[in-house]
């Protein structure tokens, strides 16, 4: 018998598909095995990330803010876009100006696309509608809303169909780039700071593990657009032109548009970086 052997770090990797092609990243460079994957929508994996029951995860850029204190961000990566991303929209069945006192309808999966949706709502069209919660499903949202926000593959198809419905898309990441002038950070990769402390040599290990399945991934968006669209509705040139709209690099200009976020949604906080 061997010396007892420390605990695979427990990572939180979003299903949607705009994280696929770093998944394919960590498929082909077998470093799956050396995690354990949680796989889940970001509502879930933001929960379970702040309640200690992952040690490593993407996390909704919102939820990071709010738990800035117990959590260090990896550098480098983030899930993004700087301008257009496809896959956030606020779909309207009424003039956005007509919204005031109106119900719209916030997809339970997202934190802090629904809290970008009231802001620009509210500062840049005047309007203060009344929002609720409920499943991303377009038309049933729409059966009980003039307006829904929605995130991930059923924002992705709203922003085809949609239109076809006589419905109006607005993109959210454009939304965010002409109100601000900087790129929009949706969700940040984030380790516990506790586990950061003790293990920082793993934290180090999963960030470069995402950072070079991301580079292998862009790589190869052609490659990953085929394989997808055979169980995706999506064909190949739709969703490799979705995987290079994404924007998953946090440079200088992406923190500047995450501190911008974060002041304007009132929690003006200065990210702090794991060393890695
Ligand atoms: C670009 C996206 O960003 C997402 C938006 C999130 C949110 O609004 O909380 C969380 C994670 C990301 O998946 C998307 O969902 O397509």
């Amino acid at each position: 018998m061997s010396e007892p052997r420390p605990a695979r770090p427990r990572v939180g990797h979003i299903q949607f598909l705009n994280c696929l092609p770093i998944y394919w990243g960590l498929v082909r460079a077998g470093t799956l095995l050396d995690v354990e994957l949680t796989k889940d929508t970001p509502d879930n994996l933001n929960d379970m990330l702040v309640r200690g029951d992952l040690d490593i995860g993407a996390i909704s850029l919102v939820e990071y803010l709010r738990h800035a204190d117990d959590l260090v961000v990896l550098p480098d990566i983030a899930v993004g876009s700087d301008g257009p991303v496809l896959s956030v929209n606020l779909v309207s069945q009424v003039p956005l100006a007509e919204l005031d006192g109106r119900r719209v309808a916030l997809g339970s999966t997202s934190r802090t696309s629904v809290l970008l949706a009231r802001r620009w709502l509210e500062e840049v069209h005047g309007v203060r509608p009344e929002y609720f919660t409920c499943p991303p499903e377009l038309s049933t949202m729409l059966l009980e809303a003039d307006a829904a926000v929605l995130i991930g593959d059923a924002a992705l198809r709203a922003t085809y169909e949609a239109p076809r419905r006589g419905l109006a898309v607005h993109d959210l990441g454009q939304a965010w780039r002409d109100w601000s002038g900087l790129p929009m950070v949706f969700a940040v990769w984030a380790a516990r700071r506790e586990y950061a402390e003790e293990h920082p040599g793993l934290v180090k290990d999963v960030h470069q593990a995402f950072v070079s399945s991301r580079d292998d991934a862009l790589a190869h968006v052609e490659e990953i657009a085929t394989a997808a669209s055979r169980w995706e509705v999506f064909d190949p040139a739709t969703l490799a032109t979705y995987f290079r709209t994404l924007d998953f690099s946090l440079g200088a200009r992406q923190v500047d548009g995450l501190r911008e976020f974060a002041r304007r949604v009132g929690i003006p906080v200065e990210p702090r970086f794991a060393d890695v």
